[in-house]
């Protein structure tokens, strides 16, 4: 309306982003998808706050609600006091975005004339901006690549001058979807180190979703863990070290296993599944501390099981969040097939 003043939403005076019963359904009359369903949060300023969940869990559609890029089925949307769906535009001047697979960099230009191209996007770019420009890249390690077209450059320097193109611009929230993806333990400490700065110096707010947990562990003041479009968790990340060190961990023994063995294992353990496979029988677990897999192998052998072989499945996150966290049974086919639990 015409000389009226944006009405503030937050209620919190800390809080720079505001989701509230948000639900975003993809797909028409035959088949829905309902990708977010009903999520509400507040995040506050200057606070780096991690997304997990399984795959499809809605993380992606969240963060692009929250830019603005896909339009909510209904439900509301503030950054910085601003609607993101009712103001795009004015949103979007305070957030930039960090998103897997999207090229946010021109290619064809360099990294200094990507700098200079994104940052007119926020106004003329002066001596002062230049100064910021320049101490962001020798922050991400490209001062001596800043006459390089980017396209030249390796997957790990095109993921820092995306980061530097989005901080170009003087903005307040910062996305991140898997931003370490791709790279090598050195970049992503980094990349870690400079998420940090960002947040504690500049005091940008950042989300990143990823399902690198470690990263996630070492980076963010908070969790929000997301299931089939729901949160369900949102704590601190040091009450999350539980689901953050989970590993799941297969295991295949000779033979089948006695239904009084199976019984103790799982009084004992996470137990995922049993799926009993051409005269073997393979058992997979979460445990959030490996020394518990020695009393696991114990237990075992004590039941005159023998071990074939143990491995670690660090991308079974299904498993992790299903059966660890919040008491949503991971369906184990053979299983229901033969009527168990
Ligand atoms: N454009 C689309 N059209 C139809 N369905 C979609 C679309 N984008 C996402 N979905 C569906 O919405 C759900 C949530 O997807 P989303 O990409 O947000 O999950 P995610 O948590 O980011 O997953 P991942 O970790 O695999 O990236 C999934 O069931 C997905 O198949």
């Amino acid at each position: 309306m015409i000389g009226s003043e944006e009405v503030e939403r937050e209620t919190n005076p800390h809080s720079i982003v505001s989701v509230e019963n948000l639900v975003k359904s993809y797909g028409g009359r035959e088949e829905t998808v309902r990708a977010i369903d009903g999520v509400s949060l507040t995040v506050e300023a200057g606070s780096i706050v991690g997304l997990l969940g399984p795959n499809g869990a809605g993380k992606t559609t969240l963060i692009k609600s929250i830019l603005g890029l896909i339009t909510p089925t209904s439900g509301s949307i503030s950054v910085g006091g601003v609607d993101v769906v009712e103001n795009p535009n004015r949103a979007h001047a305070k957030m930039a975005a960090v998103l897997e697979g999207a090229r946010s960099t021109y290619w064809r230009l360099t990294i200094r004339e990507n700098l200079e191209f994104f940052g007119r996007l926020n106004g003329e770019v002066g001596t002062e901006e230049r100064k910021r420009h320049r101490q962001f890249l020798e922050r991400l390690n490209l001062t001596e690549k800043m006459d390089d077209v980017v396209n030249d450059l390796s997957r790990g320097e095109k993921q820092r001058v995306s980061l530097a193109t989005a901080m170009a611009r003087d903005i307040d929230v910062l996305f991140l979807d898997e931003p370490t993806l791709g790279l090598d333990v050195e970049g992503s400490f980094e990349l870690q180190q400079t998420l940090t700065e960002l947040a504690a110096q500049r005091g940008v707010t950042i989300l990143v979703s990823s399902h690198d947990l470690g990263m996630i562990e070492s980076v963010c003041d908070r969790g929000i863990v997301l299931d089939d479009g729901e949160i369900v968790a949102d704590d601190a990340i040091e009450n999350l070290l539980d689901v953050l060190q989970t590993r799941v961990y297969e295991l295949i023994v000779e033979g089948g296993v006695a239904a009084s063995t199976r019984n103790e294992i799982e009084r004992a353990y996470d137990v995922v599944s049993w799926v009993e496979h051409r005269g073997c029988t393979k058992l997979t677990v979460a445990v959030s501390n490996a020394n518990r897999i020695h009393g696991l192998t114990g237990a075992l052998v004590r039941n005159g099981l023998q071990i074939r072989s143990i491995r670690m499945d660090d991308t079974d996150f299904e498993a992790v969040f299903a059966s660890l966290v919040y008491d949503r049974p991971h369906v184990d086919e053979s299983r229901a097939a033969r009527g168990e639990r």
